[in-house]
């Protein structure tokens, strides 16, 4: 009988919990053993693995976060404990491990992967970030930008009664992909990503030609990345003459019952990576490419640069368009 285990590492998201139901599930299903890891990478130092039974996964195929808990590990960049943590591995009989992450993850298990020959590891994309190149989809997003998407309708409630502008600061790291999607799907005045370059005066001449002809209130989305949340309140202040108002979201973004799509996609995300794991796949990640799901090699996802894509950029590009100045 082959021993699996699964971990999570980095950022938390919405959906784990619906793949480590679907990885014991489909691991005895295809007569494998499967172990947990807690604690993602601390974890696989501190040999916290344990086998997990079907009573482990029952009932949190609903719950947010993650039931074998995750963290960032600064002790496995350092090749020392990353030989700890794969004699722990063999120490179980481990002959593959599958890791949730992001490509933070990806590149410590790529370590991982140069250093021994023995076992399997499959990465599966899982951040809110949606930044991992190679893959159209990171499990959780789906789930993040629900959240995202009730905070927005909430601060609308709220901004038109008073007349403000609400700058709303959205997650994502380096990458727009939550602010530009949320934007569009809460019709929101402004949205401001470190792909799209933007110019405020344009954004002044049609905020105020839209005060004129009677808006009374505006939505801004604004990527952490650009680190100028504060700024674009005073600028609605001062250029705009408008009340505002700063809403950070912050982890609400993380957590939540996982929907439908997410739990889904944990499906098929999981049913992969054992898939190839039985067929002896050395090292990969699981992607989500045109409907498909697709093992890619670590080095062309962990080290490439994630683009939004074009369509959905051109999207965002509309933004500072006249079509936005009818009211
Ligand atoms: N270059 C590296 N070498 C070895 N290990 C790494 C490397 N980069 C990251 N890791 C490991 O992966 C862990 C998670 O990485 P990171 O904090 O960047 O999150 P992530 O996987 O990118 O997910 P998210 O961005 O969603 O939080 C790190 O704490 C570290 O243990
Ligand atoms: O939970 P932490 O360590 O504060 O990290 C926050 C970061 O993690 C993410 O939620 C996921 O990468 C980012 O969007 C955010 O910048």
């Amino acid at each position: 009988m082959k021993n699996i285990a699964i971990l999570c590492s980095g950022g938390d998201v919405s959906g784990m919990n619906a793949a480590l139901k679907r990885f014991v599930d489909y691991a005895f299903d295809q007569g494998m053993r499967p172990f947990f890891v807690e604690n993602g990478y601390e974890g696989l130092i501190d040999n916290k693995i344990s086998a997990a039974a079907y009573s482990d996964v029952a009932g949190i195929i609903s719950i947010g976060g993650t039931k074998i808990r995750t963290s960032r590990s600064e002790r496995f960049k350092e090749s020392s404990y990353r030989q700890i943590a794969l004699e722990n591995l063999r120490e179980h009989g481990i002959t593959g491990l599958v890791v949730l992450g992001g490509d933070g993850s990806f590149k410590g298990m790529q370590k991982l992967s140069e250093e021994c020959n023995d076992i399997g590891f499959i990465g599966i994309p899982s951040t809110i970030d949606n930044d991992i190149a190679g893959t159209q989809y990171c499990l959780g997003v789906d789930t993040a930008l629900n959240a995202i998407r009730v905070a927005i309708d909430s601060i609308r409630d709220t901004a038109s009664s008073f007349g403000r502008a609400f700058v709303i600061e959205v997650m994502g790291r380096e990458c727009g992909y939550l602010a530009l999607v949320s934007a569009l799907t809460s019709g929101a005045e402004m949205c401001l990503i470190p792909e799209v370059p933007y110019n405020l005066e344009v954004y002044k001449e049609e905020f105020l030609e839209e005060k004129e002809q009677g808006r009374s209130y505006f939505i801004a989305i604004v990527s952490e990345a650009l680190k100028n949340t504060e700024q674009i309140v005073q600028w609605f202040e001062e250029e705009i003459a408008i009340e505002s108002r700063m809403t950070v979201l912050g982890h609400i973004q993380r957590g939540g019952i996982p929907t439908v799509h997410d739990r889904l996609m944990a499906f098929h995300f999981v049913t992969t990576a054992i898939d190839a794991l039985r067929e002896g796949i050395k090292s990969t990640v699981v992607c989500y490419d045109d409907g498909m799901f697709l093992c890619k090699d670590i080095k062309d996802v962990a080290f490439k640069k994630y683009m939004i894509d074009e369509d959905l950029l051109a999207l965002g590009k509309e933004f500072e368009s006249p079509q936005h100045k009818q009211v």
